[in-house]
C-alpha cells in the first residue's frame, strides 16, 4: 500500500472552501488504498498571536528566531489551534484524523539548531509505530511541527524539515503544498524542474527567498534520500495530487 506525507502551509487552514477540499481529495485517496499523512505549518498563526500579544518575532532565513519565552504562543498557535482546525476540516469531509505532534508518541527526537535560534529544533526520524498503528485504523495523522530534545525542551521545527523527516521515517512520497504553484522564476513563471546547483543559483541571485529557501532545501534532502523527485505545487487544486501521485508534471519537480 503506498504512503503519502503531504505537507500543508498554513495559508491553507485559513481559507475553510480550499482546506475541505483537500480533505475531499484524501478521502478519495483513502478510497485508492493510500495510507496519508498530514505535516502541516501555520506560521501564519504563529504571526497573529504574536501580534496580539504585542511580540516581536524575527525571522533568520526562513527561521523563526524562538526564544523559549516565545514557545506558549508558538506552540499553542500550531500544535494547538492549527492542528485541531485541520481535524476539524478532516471531520466536514468524512475523514477520521488524529493530531499529534513529531513529539508524540517518539515520532522523532531533536535537537537545538543554534542558540541564535533559540528553541528551533532540528528532528530526526526515530519511531513510525504510532503513525503506522493510526494509518492502519484507517485513522489520518495529522503532525504539527512541535518537536522534543531528549531532555524534553519543546522546540520549533520549520514545518517543511518536519515533513522530510516524516517521509523518510515512512520511506513514503512526499507532496510539499504551499500557496505558489511551484517555485517561480524573476518572471513569475513556473520552473518544471530543479537541482541543487540551480536551487542554489536561484538562492543567491535573490529569486527563491523567504520560506520557499527551506522548503526547496527540505524537497532536495528528501528527494536525495528516497531517489525520487518531490514536488512543490499548490493547494489550490486538490483535485491535482491524484495526478501528481501518478507522475504528472504539476507544480516544481526537485530532483535528487
Ligand atoms: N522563487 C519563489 N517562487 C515561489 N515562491 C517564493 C519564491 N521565493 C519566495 N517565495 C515565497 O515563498 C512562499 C512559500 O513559502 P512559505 O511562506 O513558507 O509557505 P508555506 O506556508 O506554504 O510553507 C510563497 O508564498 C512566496 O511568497
Ligand atoms: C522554526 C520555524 O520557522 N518554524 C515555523 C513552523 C511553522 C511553519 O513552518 O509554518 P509554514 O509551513 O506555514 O510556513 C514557524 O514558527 O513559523
Amino acid at each position: 500500500m503506498s504512503l503519502v506525507v503531504i505537507k500543508l502551509g498554513g495559508a491553507v487552514m485559513e481559507q475553510a472552501e480550499p482546506a475541505l477540499n483537500l480533505f475531499r481529495a484524501v478521502a478519495q485517496m483513502q478510497e485508492k488504498g493510500f495510507k496519508v499523512v498530514l505535516v502541516h505549518g501555520g506560521g501564519i498563526f504563529v504571526e497573529q498571536q504574536m501580534q496580539a500579544q504585542n511580540v516581536v518575532s524575527d525571522k533568520l532565513n526562513g527561521l523563526r528566531v524562538t526564544p523559549d519565552e516565545h514557545m506558549p504562543i508558538v506552540v499553542g498557535a500550531l500544535a494547538g489551534y492549527a492542528n485541531k482546525l485541520l481535524v476539524s476540516y478532516a471531520k466536514q469531509s468524512g475523514v477520521n484524523a488524529a493530531g499529534i505532534s513529531l513529539a508524540d508518541g517518539g515520532l522523532t527526537t531533536a535537537t537545538e539548531v543554534s542558540s541564535e535560534l533559540g528553541a528551533v529544533g532540528i528532528c530526526k526520524a526515530n519511531s513510525a509505530a504510532l503513525v503506522m498503528a493510526l494509518t492502519d485504523a484507517n485513522i489520518v495523522p495529522v503532525v504539527s511541527s512541535i518537536a522534543m530534545s531528549e531532555t524534553g525542551r519543546l522546540l520549533n521545527v520549520n514545518a517543511d524539515d518536519a515533513a522530510t523527516v516524516i517521509a523518510q521515517l515512512l520511506q513514503a512520497d512526499l507532496v510539499l503544498l504551499s500557496d505558489v504553484d511551484g517555485v517561480l522564476d524573476g518572471n513569475r513563471q513556473l520552473i518544471p524542474e530543479l537541482d541543487e546547483k540551480k536551487i542554489e543559483q536561484l538562492v543567491v541571485d535573490g529569486v527563491i527567498t523567504d520560506g520557499m529557501i527551506p522548503k526547496t532545501r527540505a524537497a532536495l534532502a528528501t528527494a536525495r534520500s528516497l531517489q525520487r523527485p518531490i514536488a512543490v505545487a499548490n493547494w489550490r487544486y486538490p483535485e491535482r495530487l491524484a495526478d501528481l501521485l501518478a507522475g504528472a508534471p504539476v507544480g516544481t519537480r526537485i530532483l535528487p
